[in-house]
């Protein structure tokens, strides 16, 4: 197994607050790794700092053989490393296709741009059959398939999802985790961070439970999905 994504007793504070409290974790090449965990844990820290756009206190961060520690966010997404942020973060009057194709700022392969913008079309077809329409009249769950279309059009070798799930009804959420099953399927490195602990670990190859900044537990995703105190925690059994 080939990591792709090593994190090593990462640290991040907001001033004087620590939200991440010294977290260490492997993202291996292929697979698709969940991050869960209850409000406030740490997860959209985490990622955030992944993207650049929070600065480690501490800790070591290598990505792709890389140091990114110190990687300004704009050279992040060039190494490969895309991120679908919570709440999703579309341009409600752009159109549908502007908004993927923001994803591809940093390409100038006009023809591999125009295959991109197909094979999100391919995958989320609603998409397609609305490309010049403003992206704000998208439902919710539209909104994610463009959050997470548009994070697919850097070719990234590592995708993150914070909260795809989120507000989503449960035949729209079962759409987004086919959709991460089938980019996976098709070599895509995913790492994602859910409230929906029973649907995320379901499908991950390894998981990861943060508690007020730390890593309380660790294991494949069919582990902890049986594991007692994830099913208490987090799936809701007594
Ligand atoms: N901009 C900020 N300034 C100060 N504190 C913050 C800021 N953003 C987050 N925090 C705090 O950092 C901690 C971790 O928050 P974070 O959003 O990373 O958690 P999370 O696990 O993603 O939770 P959720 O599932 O609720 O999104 C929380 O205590 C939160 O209140």
């Amino acid at each position: 197994m080939t990591a792709l994504l090593e994190v090593q007793d990462l640290r991040v504070a907001y001033g004087k607050i620590e939200a991440v409290k010294g977290i260490s974790f492997t993202v291996n090449q292929g697979e698709v790794t969940t991050l869960i965990g209850t409000n406030g844990a740490g997860k959209t820290t985490t990622l955030r700092t992944l993207s650049g756009l929070l600065r480690p206190t501490a800790g070591r961060i290598t990505f792709d053989g890389q140091d990114l520690s110190t990687v300004p966010a704009h050279k992040i997404v060039a190494l490969g490393l895309a991120h679908s942020p919570e709440g999703r973060h579309i341009f409600p009057r752009m159109t549908i296709e502007e908004n993927l194709l923001l994803g591809a700022f940093l390409r100038t392969d006009a023809a591999g741009i125009a295959a991109d913008v197909e094979r999100a079309y391919a995958l989320f077809p609603i998409l397609g059959e609305r490309r010049r329409q403003a992206a704000g009249t998208l439902s919710g769950g539209e909104q994610q398939m463009l959050a997470m279309g548009r994070a697919l059009m850097s070719q990234p070798k590592l995708l993150m999802l914070d909260e795809p799930s989120m507000g989503l009804s449960p035949l729209m959420m079962q759409k987004i985790m086919s959709t991460i099953v089938e980019l996976k399927a098709s070599g895509t490195t995913i790492l994602l961070v859910e409230q929906n602990a029973q649907a995320a670990l379901s499908l991950s190859d390894q998981g990861y439970v943060m508690e007020t900044g730390r890593i309380a537990l660790s294991g494949t995703g069919a582990d902890l999905l049986h594991d007692e105190s994830v099913r208490k925690a987090y799936l809701g059994e007594d």
